[in-house]
This record gives C-alpha cells, structure tokens and sequence, in this order.
C-alpha cells in the first residue's frame, strides 16, 4: 500500500550505480515538455536530462546563459508530469549556483519543490565544492558535468575539445575524483578525448556519461532534438542522428498547407 496515487517505479542513484557494475551502459537523453517525456519515457530511457540546453533548443538563444531558474523549473515540472520511469535530472542554470554555495542550496530546493524532479547537475569541479556539498548535505542527487562546460563559454571562446594538453587532463581527473568523493552519484563528461574519458571511468566508482566522450563511458546522453535530425545546423562529429524529423516535419505541414489552399481538409468526415 502507498500513500501516492503510484507505486514508486522510478530508476534510483542505487540503480544506476548497479548498471555500471553490471556493465549495462545507461541510456540518458535531454527533454524539456511533457509530451517528448511521455515518449521518452515509455521508450526506455534510463536517465531525462532537462538540460539548460533548452536556453538553445526551446528559446533559440546563442547560449545557455540566458535562462532562467524559473524558467528551468517549468520546462521540468512539464517533464516530471511524463515520466513513470526514468529518473528526472534538472541543470541548474547559469547564475543560480556559482559563487554562492547558500544561493546554489536555495536553487536546488526549489527545483525539488516545485518542479519534483529527482537530482540536479551542477558545471564544475573545485570551484563549486561548496555548492555541491551543501546540496548534497539536503539529500538532493548531485550529477557533476566536466570538460566542456557551455555555461563558462565566454571564458574559453570556442567549444572546442576540452582537456587534451596534461595539465587541463590532470585537472579534469583531479576534480572528477573530488565530485566522487563529495558524493555526486554520475558525472557528464562533455566533448574530452576517449582516452581522458576511460581512465576517468576506470579510476571512479561512480557513472561516467559521457557526450562526445567516446565508448568506454558508463552511459551516453545527446540533445534528444539534435538525435532526432529537428535540428539541422548542429552537426558536431559526437553527434549521430536517429531519424530525419526535420524533412518528416516539413513535408507534413507542406501536406498541410496544400491542403488547406486546395480545400482538400478538412472533408465532411471531418466536421460536425
Ligand atoms: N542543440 C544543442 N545540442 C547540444 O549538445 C548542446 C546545446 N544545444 N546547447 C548547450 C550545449 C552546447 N554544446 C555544444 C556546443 C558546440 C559543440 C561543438 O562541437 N561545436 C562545433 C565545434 C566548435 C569548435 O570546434 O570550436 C561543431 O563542430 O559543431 C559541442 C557541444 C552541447 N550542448
Ligand atoms: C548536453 C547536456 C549534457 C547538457 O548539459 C544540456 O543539454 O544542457
Ligand atoms: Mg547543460
């Protein structure tokens, strides 16, 4: 018997720390609405990322700095409404966090709150130890994110390869372990050599997801808009596209607007 209108289904941080043991790679896409959730969900996905991403993909900004905590909460509350299964982790966005580890803990609390997602992932290693431990220390999940960190953009100037000179691949190292020890339970490894990305994966206990981190991750994550082909100028060599929704799409509401022009819908099957 259960005090909630559904028994507890959803995947746990136990879960996903036993997948890695197992060797079961862990499937983790982005989604920001309820109906793409609903899919993604009942497809199989192990892990919805409701990516700051969404500052690009929904709003059409240049960058992820842009969007607001309010504005994260509500594309996650959209998510948490489709999902059974997977397990719901919200970006906290650019300004919400860094800095200020009291800020970053009142964030947290309030994406939990008011949008029911299940843990939250933070850009960074040292520089927001405090951030993370105070997050931590409220019983939220905290999943890390190193290498190319988009909310720090402006700082690097490109979106190049991160870490691949040794003193940038020691510091990546060095702070994935820290995140381990302050107890993330996944860290997202973001556009790194594959040969940086294995030995983080060996070397930690804890899955490593990796995007534009090569094979020898614990699991995969990918813009779900960008695998799906609805985006058409994103095409970096990480990326491999699922399906062509852009040319679906198009050709629909070309059909769509013949249609209508032609008089051809709606027919007397369709009205009242
Ligand atoms: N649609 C979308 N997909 C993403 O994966 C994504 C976002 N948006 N927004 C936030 C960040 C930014 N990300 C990025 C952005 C650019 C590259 C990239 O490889 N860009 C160029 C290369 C640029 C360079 O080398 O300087 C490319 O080849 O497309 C990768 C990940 C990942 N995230
Ligand atoms: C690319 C993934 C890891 C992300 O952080 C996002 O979609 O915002
Ligand atoms: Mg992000």
């Amino acid at each position: 018997m259960s005090v909630h209108k559904s028994e507890a289904k959803i995947i746990t941080t136990h879960q996903l720390q036993n997948m890695k043991e197992r060797g079961e790679k862990i499937s983790m896409l982005t989604a920001y609405d309820f109906s793409m959730a609903t899919i993604l969900d009942a497809a199989g996905v192990d892990v919805l990322l409701v990516g700051d991403s969404a500052s690009n993909v929904m709003a059409g900004h240049e960058t992820t700095l842009p969007i607001t905590l309010d504005q994260m909460i509500y594309h996650a509350a959209s998510v948490v409404r489709g999902v059974k299964r997977a397990f719901v982790v919200v970006d906290l966005p650019f300004g919400s966090y860094q800095g200020n580890s009291s800020e970053a803990l009142r964030s947290a609390i309030r994406i939990m709150k008011e949008s029911g997602g299940h843990g939250v992932k933070l850009e960074g290693g040292a520089e927001i130890k405090e951030s993370v431990t105070r997050i931590l220390s409220a019983g939220v999940p905290v999943m890390g994110h190193l290498g190319l960190t988009p909310q720090s953009i402006y700082k690097f100037g490109t979106y190049s390869v991160r870490a691949k000179e040794d003193v940038e691949a020691q510091k990546l190292i060095d702070d994935a372990q820290l995140l381990q020890e302050l107890g993330c339970f996944a860290i997202v490894l973001e556009k790194i050599p594959s040969e940086l990305a294995r030995k983080v994966a060996e070397k930690l206990h804890i899955p490593i997801i990796g995007i534009g981190a090569g094979p020898h991750v614990d699991g995969q994550v990918l813009v779900v808009h960008d695998m799906l082909g609805i985006n058409k100028e994103f095409k970096p060599r990480f990326l491999r596209r699922y399906a062509d929704l852009h040319t679906i799409m198009t050709d629909a509401v070309s059909n769509y607007i013949a249609d209508v022009k032609s008089k051809d819908f709606p027919t007397e099957k369709e009205a009242y």
